[in-house]
């Protein structure tokens, strides 16, 4: 089956507060839908609800073609959750924390080291856990959600606070964890790391989906002005408008052979949940 999670006309309310408002999505098997929007925006309240831990007011949240109101513990066979930095017992080693769960799944040892290898914490396997880093935590908290290869991952904020090389990382291996397969729902306020990962991306504001699709079809959309940048042989840099002057000038410069560099300046992911919906992502 290649639905994995389905959201239809989904809205939650805590104490007369609609925090909900009419959410639609639809996740596929080896995608990644990104779910985006500032603090307060509904992310997490919305991957409760999939996951059975909260129900909405109305409409209807399936995983797996279940709906998620009716399902029991056996799903988490088939699901990764990752929300915070729990779960991670500190008084034992990154291998122990492993292994404990490997129990819980009845996942072969052999898997643990292959996983650790994976994610680069091969060389901590003997260090508790209570002394690892934020990144390298980070790493065994993924590595529990993805030990018994569930067919969706829940990612809420996966790289926040990490250092950009970690980061890089982490972005690889769920590009690879895509590719084998996976289902990937993920909320950030990271618009450049959705831009590298999501298939959709959902623009979440109060509540509400305000934009849905690609990442490059809404950078697109948004790319009213379509300007040019341009960097010249002599290293000037000029911002070339949709203006009869502007486009002769670049033609001209084009005959002769100046152009350095040419790019079309369309608007990030960024800049058009700003258009979008007024306000910034922090
Ligand atoms: N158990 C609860 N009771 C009452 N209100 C809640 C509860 N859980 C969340 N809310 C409210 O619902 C709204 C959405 O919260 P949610 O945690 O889903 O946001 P978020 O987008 O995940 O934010 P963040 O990026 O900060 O994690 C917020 O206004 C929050 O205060």
């Amino acid at each position: 089956m290649n639905e994995i999670i389905k959201l239809n006309h989904v809205s939650k309310k805590f104490n007369n507060e609609l925090v909900l408002k009419d959410i639609n999505a639809i996740l596929h098997k080896g995608e990644i839908l990104g779910f985006l929007g500032p603090s307060g925006a509904g992310k997490t309240t919305t991957i409760k609800i999939i996951t059975g831990q909260l129900h909405q007011t109305s409409g209807e949240a399936c995983i797996f073609g279940i709906d998620s109101k009716n399902i029991d513990e056996t799903i988490y066979e088939q699901i990764g959750i990752v929300t915070d930095m729990s779960g991670v017992y500190e008084r034992l080693t990154v291998y122990d924390n492993l292994r404990y769960f490997s129990k819980i799944h009845g996942v072969d040892k052999k898997e643990i080291n292959i996983l650790l290898e994976r994610v680069g914490l091969l060389e901590h396997k003997n260090k508790l856990a209570s002394k690892l880093s934020k990144g390298q935590t980070q790493r065994l908290v993924l590595s529990r959600a993805i030990l018994h290869k569930p067919k969706v991952l829940f990612l809420d904020e996966p790289t926040s606070g990490l250092d950009p090389s970690t980061a890089l990382k982490i972005h690889q291996l769920l590009l690879e964890l895509k590719s084998e397969g996976m289902a990937i729902f993920l909320t950030t306020h990271n618009m450049e790391e959705a831009t590298k990962l999501c298939d959709h991306v959902a623009l979440l504001n109060d509540g509400e989906i305000v934009e849905f699709g690609t990442p490059h079809q809404l950078c697109l959309k948004y790319n009213t002005e379509k300007k040019y940048h341009v960097l010249l042989d002599d290293k000037k840099e000029y911002v070339i408008h949709q203006t009869r002057e502007d486009l002769s000038q670049l033609n001209e410069w084009l005959l002769e052979n100046r152009i350095e560099t040419l790019h079309s300046c369309e608007p990030t992911l960024e800049t058009v949940f700003l258009k979008v919906t007024g306000r910034g992502l922090e």
